[in-house]
């Protein structure tokens, strides 16, 4: 649809602020390239949404297009850009302010800062660029003019009030109120250079902008528009397009272009729904997770619309650890009951397995009476009236017993002195299989023990301890069978059975890495949940100070202990 005469921007450079594409500058700055203007200037923080809107703009249109990283809340990087701008294209015409913005917020829980960015964003980067556009370009450019072309200067100063209001972002609406007043008071101040100053004001507008606004706000937008609709990028631009031309408005000066007759009866924010806050929680913690810039390029309207602000992470990151420290809980405390219950199941089951469901502290594990060990004891002299002893063990229990059983074994011999009747020598001798499963254990050896008596009897016992080895037991131990060792020959004799209880056992820790695992579940849910509580109850920030306190309180403690008992 043409619009506007051809040609309307021939001849002028314009510098338009915020330019993505998409939104309402680059509406404009498509219109403004396509009647003819000879050079365009944007900017806006990021680079790239800048970049990508330049290569467009110069592919539909024939005007050479620069742009510059620039935040408008800096003066020295818009004085800068600004200077870029006229060393580039030698004159700045038309400036639109356009880039702007702010986050909804109700004023009761808008803190000073809050307030502080968004009037530096609206209020004082309008400025920034309005001066710095002024001083660097327009006005130079006007005293360059001839005393014929240049015309009268306005003095008045009037001063008005803003006739509409901006519920739910307090701190936009008075900056606006502040460009309004702006507009006013240097369309009257600079006349003198002919510089036209002009607002727009638009209603809700569908842009990129918008798009991260959450829906809900955008329908009651619609629903409260006079004309039931939202209205869009080219309508603000037409009317930019409008203002910015001499020919078109040249008679137009201080005045601020309501695009949408709005009737604050209802309005886009929902006073009445205090789940707003709690809504901004989780989206806002993801977003500042990576901070505002990549919020800005997010797809997801709410993730944009909860963005940027560190008083939001202050409010929510609790929150969400919180709930990220409650789900764990949750899973070591079910982590705690499975682990409870696999252990119970196996200390049952081998209970019954072995002792016929009776397992404690001091019980048993060999059978007494059993009939199908088999011990092999050989004695054997080596020369030297010394007595080699070797003794084998295979128990077709070992293979039996449950594989989750760590077990020491040991083998334990001791020779007696037959023609004392007394013990003349003890010893024990032990081959602990340190951690080994029991499962994997069918024999076990006693090699080449040298036993310093010529006529020994031999007593040899296994064992088996849980982890926690509790000892040999002496008193139980019943010699099996006894030998007489001729002192040149060797001998061997097999015995079968008769093989006495001679061990204690300790606290079965039945499957030790389920126990590991369900212990560190308790401690898991207790300390999760006490994060999660202090997350609640006291805030994020200072439960990670107190932990850190704690940890050093205690590693000072150690520390301590340590140096004391070394002293
Ligand atoms: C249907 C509704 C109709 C809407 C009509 C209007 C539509 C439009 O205007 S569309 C244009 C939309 N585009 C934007 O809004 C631009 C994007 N916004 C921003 O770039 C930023 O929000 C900002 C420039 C306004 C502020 O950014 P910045 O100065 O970088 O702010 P900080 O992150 O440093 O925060 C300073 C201070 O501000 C408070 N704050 C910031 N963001 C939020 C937030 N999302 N929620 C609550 N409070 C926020 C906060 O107090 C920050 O201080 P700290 O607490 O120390 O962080
Ligand atoms: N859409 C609407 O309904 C309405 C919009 N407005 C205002 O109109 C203007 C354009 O709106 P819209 O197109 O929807 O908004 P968008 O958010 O789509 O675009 C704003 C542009 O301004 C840039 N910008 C924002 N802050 C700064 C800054 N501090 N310095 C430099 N560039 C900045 C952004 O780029 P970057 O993020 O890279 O800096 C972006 O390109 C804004 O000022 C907006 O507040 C007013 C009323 C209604």
């Amino acid at each position: 649809m043409v619009l506007f005469k051809n040609q309307l921007y021939s001849g002028k450079v314009v510098l338009i602020t915020g330019c993505a594409w998409g939104s309402i500058g680059a509406a404009v700055a498509l219109q403004v390239c396509q009647l003819g203007a000879a050079g365009l200037a944007i900017c806006g923080r990021r680079e790239e949404p800048l970049k990508d809107a330049a290569l467009r703009l110069e592919n539909q249109s024939k005007t050479p297009v620069f742009y510059q990283s620039c935040d408008i809340r800096d003066p020295d990087a818009v004085e800068s850009f600004v200077a870029a701008v006229v060393a580039k294209f030698g004159r700045i015409d038309v400036l639109f302010n356009n880039a702007g913005g702010q986050f909804p917020v109700m004023a009761e829980n808008l803190n000073s800062k809050g307030f502080n960015a968004v009037i530096r964003n609206n209020l004082l980067g309008t400025w920034n660029m309005t001066s710095s556009v002024a001083r660097l370009a327009f006005i130079p450019q006007f005293e360059k003019l001839t005393e014929a072309e240049k015309k009268g200067a306005n003095e008045d100063d009037p001063t008005q009030s803003v006739p509409c209001c901006f519920p739910g972002m307090v701190h936009t609406g008075s900056a606006r109120a502040g460009v309004d007043n702006m507009t006013k008071t240097l369309a009257v101040e600079w006349a003198k250079y002919q510089i036209k100053v002009n607002a727009v004001a638009p209603g809700t507008i569908v842009s990129t902008g918008t798009q991260r606004y959450p829906k809900e706000m955008l329908d009651k937008s619609r629903r409260v528009a006079p004309l039931q609709r939202l209205g869009t990028c080219e309508e603000v631009a037409n009317i930019c397009t409008f203002l910015g031309s001499d020919e078109a408005a040249g008679f137009i000066t201080g005045q601020t272009f309501y695009m949408e007759a709005r009737v604050w009866q209802e309005t886009s924010l929902n006073f009445n729904r205090p789940s707003y806050k709690t809504e901004a929680c989780v989206c806002v913690c993801v977003c500042g997770l990576n901070g505002p810039t990549e919020c800005d390029r997010s797809d997801n309207p709410r993730l944009f619309f909860r963005s940027g602000g560190k008083q939001h992470h202050k409010m929510c990151m609790p929150k969400l650890f919180a709930a990220i420290f409650f789900a764990l809980a949750g899973i070591c405390v079910a982590g705690a009951i499975i682990g409870c219950v696999v252990l119970k199941k196996e200390i049952d089951s081998i209970s019954r397995y072995d002792l016929n469901g009776t397992l404690a502290i001091g019980d048993y594990i060999l059978d007494a009476n059993s009939t199908t060990s088999n011990l092999t004891v050989t004695l054997r002299n080596n020369g030297n009236n010394n007595n080699i002893v070797n003794a084998r063990y295979d128990s077709p229990r070992n293979s039996d017993l449950r594989k989750f059983i760590y077990v020491d074994m040991c083998f334990s011999g001791r020779v007696f002195d037959r023609d004392n009747s007394s013990i003349k020598i003890f010893t024990t001798v032990t081959k602990p299989y340190n951690g080994t499963i029991i499962q994997k254990i069918t024999q076990q050896y006693v090699d080449n023990y040298v036993v310093n008596t010529t006529n020994p009897c031999v007593q040899i016992a296994t064992c088996y301890s849980a982890t926690t080895y509790f000892g040999f037991q002496e008193s139980n131990t019943t010699a099996p069978s006894s030998f007489t060792v001729a002192t040149n020959t060797t001998e061997s004799t097999s015995i079968k059975g008769n093989i006495k209880n001679v061990c204690n056992v300790g606290i079965l820790y039945t499957y030790p890495g389920i126990a590991i695992i369900a212990f560190a579940c308790v401690a898991g849910a207790i300390i999760f949940l006490s994060f999660a509580l202090a997350c609640v109850l006291i805030g994020f920030i200072r439960m990670v100070m107190l932990g850190l306190l704690a940890v050093l309180l205690i590693g000072a403690a150690i520390a301590f202990a340590v140096l004391y008992h070394k002293i």
